[in-house]
């Protein structure tokens, strides 16, 4: 293979590259148009929030970057190179991970299998790195996936992903429901995952768990995105994103 056909590695982009760009994208459930031009990039090492009320369009923003939602239009590349007309699965394989609101770990089969099936790739998390990481899971080894607590079940969803060495990680609400010491333990890890030079892409309805973690945010209103703030501004912007979210 010569060196102009290899093509460029996620992560590794040019300088000034997005790892990820979204532009003009749409997307529909059956006649139901949901989507009305989302633009929104992350860059290489950056914690990106999308915020904004029920339905407002988060959940499918990811679900439309994950190619699980197809019925969509608009561009959407990863290290510079077109992904959405890839199947989901081909997705992953460039260096996208997503947890799902609804936490998908395999209930049935215990914490530790949950860790070890199928196993890390290289570079990915291994068992002992999830133990270290979230020291409850190590305890909770043996029990099955269905029987630990929300928290517990967030934990081990993050890091069943983390196996697989993500380059940027989707993350839906991840603070949802939890008790405030283990939505701490999940900011710890994320703030860590970017440290080690992870982008992460965070849907948030918990402005001070966004707040804290976040470089930017993007504000959805009806499926579009209507603000967008950095860090450095969000203590002036304080009462414009709290009026976003009220209902
Ligand atoms: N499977 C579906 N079929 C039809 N409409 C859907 C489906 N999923 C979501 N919607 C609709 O699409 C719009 C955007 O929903 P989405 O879940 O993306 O919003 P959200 O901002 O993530 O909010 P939430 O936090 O409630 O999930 C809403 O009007 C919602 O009712």
């Amino acid at each position: 293979m010569t060196a102009a056909s290899v093509s460029p590695t996620p992560g590794t982009v040019p300088p000034g590259t997005p790892l990820l760009q979204v532009r003009d994208l749409n997307a529909y459930y059956g006649q139901s148009h949901v989507l009305h031009g989302v633009n929104l990039h992350v860059n290489p090492g950056e914690v990106v929030s999308l915020i904004g009320r029920n339905g407002a369009g988060k959940t499918t923003t990811l679900k439309s970057i994950m190619g699980v939602l197809r019925s969509r239009t608009g561009q959407i590349t990863f290290g510079g190179q077109d992904i959405a007309r890839l199947p989901s699965h081909k997705v992953a394989a460039r260096g996208l991970a997503w947890v799902p609101e609804e936490r998908a770990i395999l209930g049935t089969l215990s914490v530790k299998e949950n860790l070890e099936l199928p196993p890390a790739r290289s570079g990915g998390w291994t068992t002992e790195r999830a133990y270290e990481a979230f020291p409850v899971l190590r305890e909770r080894g043996h029990h099955p996936g269905s029987k630990l607590s929300g928290g517990e079940q967030q934990m081990l969803a993050i890091v069943r992903v983390l196996r697989s060495g993500p380059k940027l990680l989707l993350l839906d609400e991840p603070s949802e429901g939890l008790a405030p010491v283990i939505v701490q333990a999940i900011g710890r890890i994320i703030a860590e995952l970017q440290r080690e030079g992870l982008s992460v892409l965070l849907v948030e309805q918990n402005l001070k768990f966004a707040t804290r973690l976040a470089d930017r945010h993007y504000v959805f209103v009806d499926g579009e995105v209507v603000d967008e703030v950095r860090r450095e501004d969000v203590p002036a912007r304080q009462a414009d994103l709290l009026r976003y979210l009220s209902v």
